[in-house]
């Protein structure tokens, strides 16, 4: 038989892809000046040119350091989505709803692909988007907005689409990581490291989302539906941030043998009565100064995928940021220019379509075994450790390690005390009672801080 051969006629390059971007901030410019440095690279590896033909901000005369003169300007992004010329619409505004997400319908309505960065919109209506997307034949897609630059979404859609995956997690959100390990490595007081990030440009428009642990949520939502064929549910996803990390507790885990690092961790199991549930959580781990996380510094984000056959896999790279962030966004255009002849097979956004998605419920509380590092503050006097420890007893809380930080702690001016214990493998059931035992007492000066500790 002959071997498949690249004809003659694939060499000939057919019209240019024609794209609209709506939204020129750090993205935005990044799509702009990847598209005009890497022109004839993307060109040949598309299959075609892949040409901006439309743009549209809130402000024409930024400066953006990137020129936008030779595309047109819509006032009203929404135009876009009619623009016979049109082929790709390109959302990089973000925001759950509003001008972004009535893009969104439109351009889908009106038969264009969709690309986007904006992991709080999929978190919320990726389904919805999915289902018309599928319905209308054109492509949804969405690499930037799961970790950045690193190819996750194609990683678990592609690469690892043999395999049952059992568990997924990692680093989901470059600026708290940026302020976890810059605090790690200066002692830096939280609130300075968030205002470098914002500078860099990391942050969301809306720090808290990155901060208290919902854009990680976002992204975990979005993860979770693709790892494991289920719903997409950000709602069930428990979110907690960094904002309560005091250097005393780095400085703490450190001493034990960990880092701290804010994850998302997901998977499905067996709930008592045998239905299948999804387990989805954001929250700072003490993450083993031997695994691969623990070395992931400053934005880079990262997720480990254990597959059932391929066993773990670790994706790392920059999770946010102009560049690979555009990177990631005009990877999936290109995959888009790919398919294009292809007469509406397009692959469902979610990897299986969305109507044969599992409706899995939310994984229940209370049976969830692991080790715990709890940290209080609390007033410098007798009978202080006693009454906490009685509380662990009383909850059956095992405990591993305790620590008392004295004078060597210098987080509070109202002369409390931090300390600090690892329990044993437990029920968390058990950690939660003992603070409910230990609430309101008149000793605690703060609310106890707990974090898990990665299982490796
Ligand atoms: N910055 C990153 O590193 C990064 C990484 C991954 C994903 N994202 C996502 O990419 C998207 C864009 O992020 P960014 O950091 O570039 O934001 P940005 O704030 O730098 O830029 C937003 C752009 O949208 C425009 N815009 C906002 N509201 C508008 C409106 N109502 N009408 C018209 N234009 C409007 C602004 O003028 C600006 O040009 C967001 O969804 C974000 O979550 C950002
Ligand atoms: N604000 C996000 C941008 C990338 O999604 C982060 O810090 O990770
Ligand atoms: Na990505």
């Amino acid at each position: 038989m002959e071997p498949n051969r690249v004809s003659d006629q694939s060499r000939s390059q057919p019209a240019p892809l024609r794209i609209a971007l709506a939204g020129l901030g750090t993205v935005g410019a990044g799509v702009i000046r990847l598209i005009e440095t890497n022109r004839d690279l993307l060109a040949r590896r598309a299959g075609r040119g892949i040409e901006i033909v439309a743009v549209s901000a809130r402000d024409r005369s930024k400066d953006r350091g990137v020129d936008i003169s030779r595309y047109d300007w819509e006032d009203d992004m929404g135009a876009m989505a009619t623009r016979p010329d049109v082929d790709v619409v390109v959302e990089l505004v973000g925001g759950s709803d509003g001008p972004a997400l009535t893009l969104a319908r439109g351009a889908i309505a009106n038969g264009k692909s969709f690309v986007t960065a904006n992991k709080a919109m999929i978190a919320h209506h990726g389904l919805s988007l999915a289902r018309e997307a599928e319905a209308a034949g054109h492509a949804l897609k969405f690499e930037a907005a799961v970790a950045g630059g690193i190819p996750i979404v194609k990683g678990l859609r592609e690469g690892a689409a043999a395999n049952a995956i059992e568990r997924v997690y990692g680093i989901l959100n470059g600026t708290s990581n940026y302020i976890l390990s810059t605090m790690e490595d200066t002692g830096a007081d939280f609130a300075d490291v968030l205002g470098e990030a914002q500078a860099k440009g990391y942050a969301e428009a809306d720090p808290t989302f990155d901060i208290d642990g919902i854009d990680a949520a976002h992204k975990l939502s979005i993860l979770a539906s693709i790892a494991f064929g289920t719903e997409l549910d950000f709602t069930s996803v428990g979110a907690d941030g960094i904002r309560r990390i005091l250097a005393a507790d780095i400085a703490q885990a450190n001493s034990l043998g960990y880092v701290i690092r804010l994850l998302g961790m997901a998977n499905v199991e067996t709930g008592s009565d045998g239905t299948t549930r999804l387990f989805q959580r954001v929250h700072p781990y003490l993450v083993p100064k031997n695994h691969p996380l623990a070395h992931v510094d400053g934005p880079t984000n990262a997720v480990v995928a254990e597959g059932n056959f391929s066993g773990m896999l670790l994706f790392q790279g920059a999770g946010a940021g102009d560049g690979p962030t555009a990177s990631a966004v005009v990877a999936d255009i290109i995959d888009i220019a790919r398919y294009w002849d292809s007469e509406g097979e397009i692959d469902p956004p979610f990897s299986i379509p969305v109507a044969e998605l599992d409706k899995t419920l939310p994984a229940e509380t209370g049976h969830r075994t692991g080790k715990a590092y709890l940290r209080f503050l609390v007033k410098d006097r007798p009978g202080v450790l006693a009454e906490i420890t009685a509380a662990m007893r009383d909850a059956g809380v095992s405990i591993e390690s305790l620590i008392q930080m004295g004078t060597e702690y210098s987080g509070g001016d109202d002369g409390s005390v931090l300390v600090s214990m690892v329990t044993h493998e437990g029920e968390e059931a058990a950690v939660d009672k003992a603070l409910d035992l230990l609430a309101g007492l008149e000793s605690m000066t703060a609310t106890p801080l707990v974090m898990h500790i990665l299982k490796q």
